[in-house]
């Protein structure tokens, strides 16, 4: 079977949603829940933020959704495939995953070996650490140009991947994380680490995204409401392994409901299509 012919051998159907769980549980030894009986739909072209406390379940729920493993119980459907029918090495060829916490390619050896940030962004076309010259055409070279551009990248293409600072660096993930042209990016703590400029720097790259590529779905996990970019559309909060609530922003994010969520009173103020919240202090 051929490189292409595998490409194709899974892809995603649009004739649904881009994520649908139905019921979805995570359970591991001993029989403690991660994530309980989760319902979700995630419309194709949305962008979601997905909030809650430390151990919510938050991560357990994304990699789901990113087809990085199986639920225990219920039915989860990714890009129209339903998980446990489907190759998730295929399925995942379509998923874009950025993660602060798990490096997903080995960046040491991109470093070793002195990758470029284009460099670094051309190995998101073969999905991995190191370059395979022979699989890139000047398309490639193009889209990697144009990638860095749009994340606000431009002037770092022939910089050495070692030598960038962490916020360029989240930048450049995000970037290589859309070169296989995903129909799903997932971003799980992307701001980790980053100072306030370099922050607002990848906020403003998001906001970007969303706008030049309409088709694609995001989903974001951040603990910050401040780091909620603009562009977002629903918003998902979980509480101890549950949905506490989900759906457009507009009616999800209040102050009610974070402060419900996170268990202390907390006022969201709304500010430039952007979120902001403090803890409301009783005198
Ligand atoms: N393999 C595992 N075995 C046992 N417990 C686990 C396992 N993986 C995760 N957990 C626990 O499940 C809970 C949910 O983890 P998860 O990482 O999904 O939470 P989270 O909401 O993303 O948390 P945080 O905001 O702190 O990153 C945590 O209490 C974590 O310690």
């Amino acid at each position: 079977m051929t490189q292409s012919t595998r490409q194709d051998a899974v892809s995603p159907r649009r004739d649904g949603a881009a994520v649908e769980f139905a019921g979805v549980g995570v359970k591991v030894g001993g029989g403690r829940s991660l994530v309980s009986e989760v319902d979700w739909r995630v419309e194709y072209g949305s962008h979601w933020v997905i909030l809650g406390p430390n151990g919510a379940g938050k991560t357990t729920l994304l990699s789901v959704a990113a087809a990085v493993r199986h639920p225990t119980t219920g039915a989860a459907t990714v890009l129209g495939h339903r998980l446990g029918r489907v190759d998730l090495r295929e399925l995942r060829r379509h998923i874009g995953l950025v993660s602060a916490g798990k490096r997903l390619v080995d960046e040491d050896l991109m470093e070793e070996e002195g990758l470029t940030a284009h460099e670094v962004v051309l190995t998101g076309h073969t999905g991995t650490s190191v370059p395979l010259w022979d699989r890139y055409t000047s398309t490639e070279h193009d889209r990697a140009h144009t990638l860095l551009a749009d994340l606000g990248c431009k002037d770092l293409a022939s910089r050495p991947f070692a030598v960038c600072s962490q916020g360029e660096r989240a930048r450049i993930r995000v970037a290589r994380a859309v070169m296989p042209d995903p129909a799903i990016l997932m971003l799980d703590e992307p701001f980790a680490g980053l100072d306030l400029p370099a922050r607002e720097d990848l906020i403003t790259a998001l906001e970007t995204l969303a706008e030049t590529r309409p088709s694609l779905t995001t989903v974001l996990v951040t603990h910050h409401l401040e780091e909620v970019p603009a562009t977002t559309t629903h918003a998902l909060l979980m509480r101890d392994t549950r949905i506490q609530t989900a759906g457009p922003t507009g009616r999800s994010l209040t102050s009610d409901s974070l402060s419900e969520c996170f268990s202390r009173p907390l006022t969201l103020t709304p500010a430039q299509g952007r979120w902001y919240v403090r803890a409301t202090r009783t005198p």
